[in-house]
C-alpha cells in the first residue's frame, strides 16, 4: 500500500471508530457489532505501525475504551458515603438496641437487609437521566466510573420521571458469573479472582467498558440521598419507591419490631445464604423511620441508627464442621 493511500485509509478508520466509540460509550447506542469495531480497530493499529509517519497522539488507538486512559477522574460526594459499625453476636445487637432506646423515646421499627458483598456505588440522575456513577472511594472522594456502570444491566439509564436523584447501592458479581469468569481466566492461564467482591471491584476498575459488559455485573440499590424531603418517611417506603423508579431492590428484607425478630431473620439467612445467587457477608439492620434516624444521628464515620451483623467467616465455619466431622 502506498503512503498516500495508507494515510487516507487511516483517517477514514479513525473517523469511523470515533463515531462508533461515541455511540457505544456516551450514547449507549452501539451502532456496530463488537466484531466490526475490533476488525476496524486492529486494521488501524496495523496501518499506524506500518506507517509510523501517520501516527497521532489523539488517535483512538492511543486511548483505551474510547476514554482517555488516565485512570478515572475523581468525584466528590456531596453527601459522604458512610460505613457501618459491626456486630458479631446477639449480645452486640442487644447492646445496639439498648443504645437506640436510650437515644429516642419514639416508637420505631427496624429494617433488616441482606448485606450484599460487592462494591458500594452512588448513582446521580438529572431530569431522570443517569449522569454520573461513582465508587464510594474513601467516602468523600470516589472515582467516576459512569461508563462502566452504564454496562450494568440492572442500573437504569433513564427513570420513568424527569427527576433529580441520587441513590446508593452495592454493585456485585452474581456467583454464576464469577464461576464462569474464573473458569475462562483459568483456561487462559490468567490469575483467578479470590471472590466475587474482588471480581466486581477488578471489573469496575477496567478502563475498557466493553469488558464490564461481558462480565455481567448487577446492583442492588438501598439508599436515597436527601430522602426526607421526598415525602418518604421510612427506609421501607424509600426502598419501595426506588423499586417503582426501576432500580433493582433486594426482595429478601423485612421490617422487625424487636431485636428478637431481627435475630430470627439473621438465623434464617445464616442458613439460606449459600443458596442465594450472590454473596452476602451479613445483615444490615437500620432504624426504619427517618424521623428517628435523624434524631439519633451519626458518629464521625457511621450512622448510630444502623449496624451490620457480620456472619462468621466461612473458613471458620468449615473448621468447626471439619472438627465435628473428623
Ligand atoms: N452492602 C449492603 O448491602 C449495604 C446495605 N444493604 N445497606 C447499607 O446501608 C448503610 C449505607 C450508609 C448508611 C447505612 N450499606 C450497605 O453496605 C455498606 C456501604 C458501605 C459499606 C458497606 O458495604
Amino acid at each position: 500500500m502506498q503512503p498516500e493511500e495508507a494515510k487516507q485509509r487511516i483517517e477514514e478508520l479513525r473517523a469511523t471508530l470515533q463515531t462508533w466509540a461515541k455511540a457505544y460509550y456516551e450514547d449507549d447506542n452501539p451502532i456496530t457489532t463488537d466484531a466490526d469495531y475490533d476488525k476496524a480497530y486492529h486494521e488501524l493499529v496495523e496501518l499506524e505501525e506500518a506507517f509510523p509517519e501517520f501516527q497521532s497522539a489523539d488517535s483512538i488507538t492511543q486511548k483505551v475504551g474510547g476514554e482517555v486512559a488516565e485512570g478515572f477522574e475523581k468525584v466528590r460526594h456531596d453527601t459522604p458515603m458512610l460505613s457501618l459499625s459491626n456486630a458479631f453476636n446477639k449480645e452486640d445487637l442487644v447492646a445496639f438496641d439498648q443504645r437506640i432506646r436510650r437515644l429516642t423515646s419514639a416508637d420505631f421499627s427496624y429494617v433488616c437487609e441482606l448485606k450484599i458483598d460487592g462494591l458500594a456505588i452512588a448513582l446521580k440522575y438529572e431530569n431522570g437521566q443517569l449522569v454520573q456513577g461513582a465508587t464510594r472511594g474513601d467516602g468523600t472522594i470516589g472515582e467516576n466510573i459512569t461508563n462502566n456502570l452504564r454496562q450494568v444491566t440492572s442500573i437504569p439509564h433513564q427513570l420513568p420521571e424527569a427527576i433529580d436523584l441520587e441513590v446508593r447501592g452495592e454493585c456485585y458479581m452474581p456467583k454464576e458469573s464469577f464461576v464462569k469468569l474464573n473458569d475462562m481466566r483459568e483456561a487462559e492461564g490468567q490469575t483467578v479472582f479470590a471472590n466475587p467482591r474482588n471480581a466486581a471491584a477488578g471489573t469496575l476498575r477496567q478502563l475498557d467498558s466493553r469488558v464490564v459488559k461481558q462480565r455481567q455485573l448487577s446492583a442492588f440499590m438501598y439508599g436515597l440521598v436527601h430522602q426526607p424531603t421526598d415525602g418518604l418517611s421510612s427506609q421501607e417506603t424509600a426502598l419501595e419507591q426506588m423499586s417503582d423508579w426501576g432500580f433493582q431492590i433486594n426482595p429478601d428484607r423485612t421490617v422487625c419490631q424487636t431485636i428478637e425478630e431481627v435475630w430470627s431473620f439473621i438465623e434464617t439467612y445464616q442458613e439460606k445464604r449459600m443458596a442465594l445467587p450472590y454473596e452476602i457477608d451479613g445483615i444490615v439492620i437500620k432504624v426504619n423511620e427517618f424521623s428517628v434516624q435523624n434524631e439519633i444521628g451519626f458518629t464521625v464515620k457511621a450512622p448510630r441508627w444502623a449496624i451490620a451483623y457480620k456472619f462468621p467467616a466461612e473458613e471458620a465455619l468449615t473448621e468447626i464442621l471439619d472438627i465435628e466431622w473428623t
